[in-house]
């Protein structure tokens, strides 16, 4: 379970009130414990001074003699058991007890958020010492990461045999460390050791061994780095560079074109816009669709491209639907999946990062309203349609390059809902996103920014029913901010006379 959505989040928040009291307990009882162990060796120490002064004087007295016998059993025995540690136990079992019944992320959670800090680093280019200080492209946040934090996070991309992000991180550690007073969190050592090791590994035999020099000053006799210097001097000696393996690659989604994953990221930041003789060409008009009530009340639709044709409608959705939406799906959010194009199974997988829950027009009137608007807006029917899929990313939450219909060779897509492919889609944004989380289609080089209550609509298939590749489309990640979204995925079926089938491919909406 990744923690991506701010839902979860707050939950933690929850668990983090109970583990701040538990400790706070734990200290109020260990003061008074060590407290009274302070007074009873005060006292010990008084009757040992006066029995010290003159021994045969003090020990003739039988009540001295009887005394001195008792403290050193049954007090002493009392004072062992307030010495014993059962308290620290007792508050140890008390912390596992709460771990058992409060959310507390785990240790793949925690790599979760690493990947997707590193995630958000690479995408929005943001360099490291900017994210450390809590800057996010040009804004600054409260929030700064300590020494400590960057170390975990280069310790997350090293064990992801991830040494570039490694570098980065440990680096920017060993910065921070510098800074720091009294930093207790990491040793420089520590980091040295990470950081030499990962430049090594990514080409830097020279600076590797600088680093590794560095620390055998502060830890002369740490044997792992006696045994790199060693190696290292040889590499270089030899004068050829050991070939690095590469980073490995890890399994991704694929992409048609190399510069895809380019254009991808380029359109979430902004960097990459459709041509002129495009944007010069888009409208924007009200229209009613031969829909009667929409006479009095026309949709805004706004063309954001033409081929395909995407198109958006502003005030798709009220404030107040938003709101009952959101409050039934909270509950039932439940982590994303896809479909294993091999096996066709639904899975989760680490390029679709969010949570989602369907909602049905039964349910409630507001489902309901919006399934009639889809139809009113699109002209299709909705019979066909998938249920109100409502989605929530978190921080770092995303969807990488897809498309929303099934192709030709992949296994029982949408076979068992015998309503034929997702002819079209269409994407409600049911809120605001403070930085990044646009829709974007690299082929287009086009982004979409969510605004509260508007709707993104295009066709996925051609009139013919062929997939139109230019489609493909993803969800950056979320930057800063939570993103809502809701969709309706319309599909073939029962739309014959609203979209009658052509032989020649157009994806322009009469
Ligand atoms: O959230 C978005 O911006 C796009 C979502 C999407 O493409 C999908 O759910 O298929
Ligand atoms: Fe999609």
């Amino acid at each position: 379970e990744v923690f991506t959505a701010l839902a979860d989040l707050e939950e933690l928040l929850d668990t983090e009130a109970v583990f701040i009291q538990a400790l706070e307990n734990f200290v109020v009882q260990t003061e008074a414990r060590v407290a009274e162990l302070k007074r009873k060796a005060e006292e010990y120490k008084n009757e040992h001074r006066i029995a010290s002064n003159d021994v045969s004087e003090y020990l003739s007295n039988p009540i001295n003699a009887y005394l001195l016998v008792k403290r050193l059993t049954t007090d002493w025995k009392t004072t062992e058991r307030l010495m014993s540690d059962d308290i620290s136990k007792e508050a140890l079992r008390n912390m596992t007890e709460i771990r058992k019944f409060m959310k507390s992320p785990t240790d793949e959670d925690l790599t979760g958020a690493a990947i997707a800090l590193i995630r958000l680093q690479d995408t929005y280019k943001i360099d490291t010492a900017s994210l450390a200080k809590g800057e996010l492209n040009g804004i600054q946040y409260a929030t700064q990461l300590s020494a400590g934090d960057c170390f975990e996070l280069g310790r997350q991309s090293y064990n992801h045999q991830d040494f570039y992000h490694t570098v980065l991180w440990m680096s920017e550690a060993l910065n921070r460390h510098e800074r720091e007073k009294n930093n207790t969190e990491t040793a420089r050592w520590e980091i040295l050791e990470y950081l030499a090791y990962s430049t090594y590994m990514q080409g830097n035999v020279p600076g590797a061994l600088a680093m590794t020099d560095e620390l055998l000053e502060i830890f002369p006799d740490h044997p792992r780095a006696i045994g790199n210097r060693v190696y290292y001097l040889k590499a270089i000696e030899k004068g050829v560079p050991k070939e690095q393996k590469a980073t490995e690659e890890k399994e991704e989604p694929q992409y048609d074109q190399p510069l895809e994953r380019e254009l991808y990221e380029m359109a979430c930041r902004n960097a990459v816009s459709p041509p002129i003789s495009i944007t010069s060409k888009l409208k924007c008009r009200y229209v009613d669709n031969g829909v009667p009530f929409l006479k009095l009340a026309p949709f805004k639709e706004e063309e954001a491209y033409l081929n395909p044709r995407i198109v958006l409608f502003r005030e798709a959705m009220y404030d107040s639907e938003i709101e009952v939406i959101k409050k039934m799906a909270l509950p039932r959010l439940r982590r994303a999946t896809v479909q294993n194009h091999k096996t066709g199974e639904l899975e989760t997988a680490h390029y679709r990062i969010s949570k989602s829950a369907w909602l049905k027009e039964e349910e409630h009137p507001v489902v309901d309203a919006v399934a009639k608007r889809v139809e009113d807006m699109t002209k299709l029917s909705v019979s066909s349609a998938e249920e109100l899929q409502v989605v929530n990313y978190g921080i770092g939450g995303h969807y990488e390059p897809h498309f929303d219909f099934a192709r030709k060779d992949e296994k029982n897509a949408f076979d068992s809902l015998g309503t034929g492919n997702r002819i079209a889609t269409i994407l409600f944004y049911m809120s605001d996103v403070a930085q990044g989380g646009a829709t974007v289609f690299p082929n287009l080089r086009l982004a979409l920014w969510p605004e509260k209550g508007t709707a993104a609509f295009w066709y996925n298939l051609f009139p013919d029913g062929e997939g139109d590749y230019n489609t493909r489309h993803a969800a950056c990640p979320v930057l800063a901010g939570s993103k809502w979204v809701s969709n309706k995925w319309l599909h073939e079926r029962d739309q014959e006379f609203k979209r009658p089938c052509e032989l020649t491919p157009s994806n322009a909406i009469d």
